[in-house]
């Protein structure tokens, strides 16, 4: 049995060097290559190795086709066939790699890029991890924004707070916590904190409640470094990524109508771009192949079959370059 795996594993790896060597020779060839290595350059990336969104974002790159570590202590995996580089990084230090131009890109979170200031820009959101940013102070307390003048704020994302308090003339003295920031006050050493609020148990448990407005909507998001040329490879990377977004996020509708509806139908699944209108062997009437939003497929599918529609059908996308 083990002999049975073993040689399967060789053919796998015989294959992806088949592939490699394919890749090769393709257009993909003209890349820059590194002067002192005179290998061809790989894009370089930088995925968090830990936490909320690591998990998430090395499910969506195995989505996109990037082969990706099986071991969580493996530091770096290199995918030849893709000539891309994974660096494991804390989800932190990611848009300081990034920003300094060592790495060509990073998956972290919004409210970790504006934290850290870095000279890093958001090309893209990434659909996981989604959080709110939230200031909070015990319950029954009736805090507000101003009280906060003067106050101390615990909180281990110090230059996200710090910016947003100066955007409003609020002058308050940050308390830097690496984590567990809403015992803060309860053990002393703040009066109110600023956290990242997911479902909101944490600071629940802990006897506090929001207050003021929302400092951040975030969630994952794909970086660049600022105002530096596209790296190599890049624009192949994030229309992969693009891809596993449209097939999350769109479902394939197929469906008969009556050539008179077709418009009606149309404008209720208007697609990406148009629906694909094609005859049927039955007088009058048409398919339409569409992509329509998965969230909206079952109002859509009702709405179809009242004005006429049949045989309607969805599929899902396995993947897509849009
Ligand atoms: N439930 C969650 N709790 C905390 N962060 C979350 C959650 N869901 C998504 N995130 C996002 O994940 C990122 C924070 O990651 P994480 O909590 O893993 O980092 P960390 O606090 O530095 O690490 P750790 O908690 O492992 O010490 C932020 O961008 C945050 O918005
Ligand atoms: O609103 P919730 O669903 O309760 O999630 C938010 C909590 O999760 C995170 O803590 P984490 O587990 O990352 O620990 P940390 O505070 O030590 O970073 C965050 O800092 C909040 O405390
Ligand atoms: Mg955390």
């Amino acid at each position: 049995m083990i002999d049975r795996i073993e040689r399967a594993r060789g053919l796998l790896n015989a294959d992806r060097e088949a592939v490699v060597e394919a890749v090769g020779s393709s257009p993909v060839d003209n890349a820059q290559t590194n002067p002192q290595t005179d290998r061809p350059r790989f894009l370089k990336v930088a995925v968090p190795n830990k936490g909320s969104l690591s998990d998430a974002a090395i499910q969506m790159l195995r989505e996109a086709g990037y082969r990706q570590r099986t071991d969580s202590k493996e530091l770096t995996l290199s995918d030849p066939a893709t000539r891309t580089e994974f660096y494991y990084l804390r989800p932190r230090d990611i848009a300081v790699y990034v920003g300094e131009g060592i790495l060509d890109v990073g998956i972290t979170g919004r409210d970790m890029l504006l934290d850290s200031a870095a000279e890093a820009d958001e090309v893209k959101a990434l659909g996981f991890g989604g959080t709110r940013f939230r200031f909070a102070a015990p319950a029954g307390q009736d805090w507000t924004i101003e009280r906060l003048d003067g106050a101390r704020i615990a909180t281990s994302y110090p230059g996200l707070v710090d910016a947003w308090l100066a955007d409003r003339g609020v002058k308050a003295r940050l308390i830097k916590l690496d984590g567990a920031v809403e015992s803060a006050i309860r053990l002393g050493v703040a009066d109110a904190v600023a956290d990242v609020v997911e479902t909101g148990t944490t600071l629940q448990r802990a006897g506090l409640e929001l207050f003021g407005d929302p400092i951040l909507e975030s969630e994952s998001v794909l970086i660049t470094r600022r105002g530096g040329p596209e790296p190599e490879g890049f624009g192949h990377f994030a229309r992969r990524l693009d891809g596993v977004l449209v097939a999350r996020n769109w479902v394939m509708m197929d469906y008969d109508i009556d050539t008179a509806y077709v418009e009606q139908a149309s404008a209720l699944t208007p697609g990406f771009e148009s629906p694909t209108v094609s005859p049927l062997a039955r007088e009058g009437w048409v398919a339409v192949r569409v992509m329509v939003p998965r969230a909206d497929a079952q109002l859509l599918m009702d709405r179809l079959y009242d004005l006429g529609a049949r045989a309607i059908l969805v599929t899902d996308i396995a993947a897509c370059r849009i």
